[in-house]
C-alpha cells in the first residue's frame, strides 16, 4: 500500500509517530463500528485530504490484521481504497477549484459521495435519519476554531444528533499536514500552490500575505514557515477584526498549531 510504503520508506521519525498515532485512531473506530455505519466528512481541503489517506491506509491495516495477510502482496493489491460513506457539504461559495478536486478524488478513490446541501446540522440530523451513523471521521486540527475542547474520539455536542466524532489528525501541526502530502506524493487542491494556506468561502478567504513572492505571485502553502499562521488569510467571522489581525494576535491558536 503505497502511503504505508512512502511513510515507513521517509527516515522521519516525528512523521511516522504522528501516522501511526493517526492510524491506531482510525483503526480502533474500525474494530468498534460496523463499517457501514462510519462515515467520512470530506471537504477536498488539506485537513481532509490527509485524512482520506490515512483513512485508505487504516483500512487496508485493518482488512490486512483481519484476513491474517498482513504485509503480504495478497492484501496489497486487493485494498486500495477505503470505501466509506462520505459526506459533502456542498456551498455555492465555495471555490470551484475545491468543489472539482472534491469531486475528482471521491472519483478517483471510490469514496461513494453524498452531497448534502443544507446546512451541517439538519444535513447530519437528516443523514442520521436516513442511515444509521455511529461516527464520523474529521479532519480537525487543534488550531481550527471548532476544536476546542475535542479529544481523538469526541461525542457529538449536546444540541446535535448523537453520534462520535472522530478525529485522527487532532494533534497534527501544519508542517505535519505538509510533510505527510509531500512524502506521499498525493494529489491536492491546487489553490494551495497559489498561496491558500486554509480555505474557507471564497468572500472570507485570501491567499497569505505571508506568501508574497516579491514579483506578483505567492509562493506555495507548503513554505509556510510558522504554521500558526495558517488562517492569516482567512477572514474572521462578521463584527469580527479582518484575517491579518486574527492571525497575528491569535496566540493561543499559534501556540497549538506550532512544531
Ligand atoms: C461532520 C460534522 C460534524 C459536526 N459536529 C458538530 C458538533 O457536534 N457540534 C458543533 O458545535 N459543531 C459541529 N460541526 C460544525 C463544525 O464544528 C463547524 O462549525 C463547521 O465545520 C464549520 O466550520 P468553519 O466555520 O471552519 O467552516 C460539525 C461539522 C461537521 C462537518
Ligand atoms: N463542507 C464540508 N463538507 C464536509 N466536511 C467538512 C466541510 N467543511 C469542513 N468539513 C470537515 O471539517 C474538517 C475541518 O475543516 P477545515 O476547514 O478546518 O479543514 P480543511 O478544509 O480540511 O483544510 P483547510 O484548513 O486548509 O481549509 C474537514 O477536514 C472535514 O472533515
Amino acid at each position: 500500500m503505497e502511503i504505508e510504503r512512502a511513510v515507513r520508506g521517509s527516515g522521519d521519525a516525528r512523521l511516522r509517530a504522528k501516522y501511526d498515532a493517526a492510524v491506531h485512531t482510525i483503526r480502533r473506530a474500525l474494530a468498534l463500528y460496523p463499517f457501514e455505519e462510519l462515515a467520512f466528512s470530506f471537504n477536498g481541503g488539506k485537513d481532509s485530504t490527509v485524512l482520506l489517506h490515512l483513512l485508505r491506509a487504516g483500512y487496508y491495516l485493518h482488512k490486512a490484521a483481519s484476513s491474517g495477510h498482513v504485509g503480504t502482496t495478497v492484501v496489497h493489491h486487493a485494498v486500495q481504497n477505503c470505501p466509506m460513506r462520505t459526506i459533502y457539504f456542498e456551498d455555492p461559495n465555495t471555490f470551484p477549484e475545491i468543489d472539482s478536486f472534491t469531486y475528482e478524488t471521491a472519483a478517483t478513490y471510490g469514496l461513494p459521495l453524498e452531497t448534502i446541501r443544507t446546512d451541517y446540522k439538519s444535513g447530519i440530523e437528516a443523514l442520521l435519519k436516513e442511515n444509521p451513523t455511529k461516527a464520523i471521521f474529521l479532519g480537525t486540527r487543534n488550531g481550527d476554531p471548532n476544536a476546542v475542547g475535542q479529544q481523538q474520539f469526541s461525542p457529538s455536542s449536546p444540541d446535535w444528533p448523537p453520534f462520535m466524532r472522530v478525529n485522527p489528525i487532532l494533534d497534527w501541526s501544519y508542517s505535519d499536514v505538509w510533510s505527510f502530502l509531500l512524502t506521499c506524493k498525493v494529489r491536492y487542491c491546487s489553490l494551495y500552490d497559489q498561496g491558500y494556506t486554509s480555505i474557507g468561502s471564497i468572500h472570507n478567504t485570501v491567499p497569505n500575505e505571508l506568501l508574497r513572492d516579491g514579483s506578483g505571485g505567492y509562493k506555495p502553502a507548503y513554505t509556510l514557515s510558522d504554521g500558526g499562521l495558517e488562517r492569516v488569510g482567512r477572514a474572521k467571522k462578521a463584527g469580527k477584526k479582518n484575517a491579518s489581525v486574527n492571525g497575528r494576535n491569535n496566540n493561543e491558536a499559534r501556540q497549538r498549531s506550532r512544531l
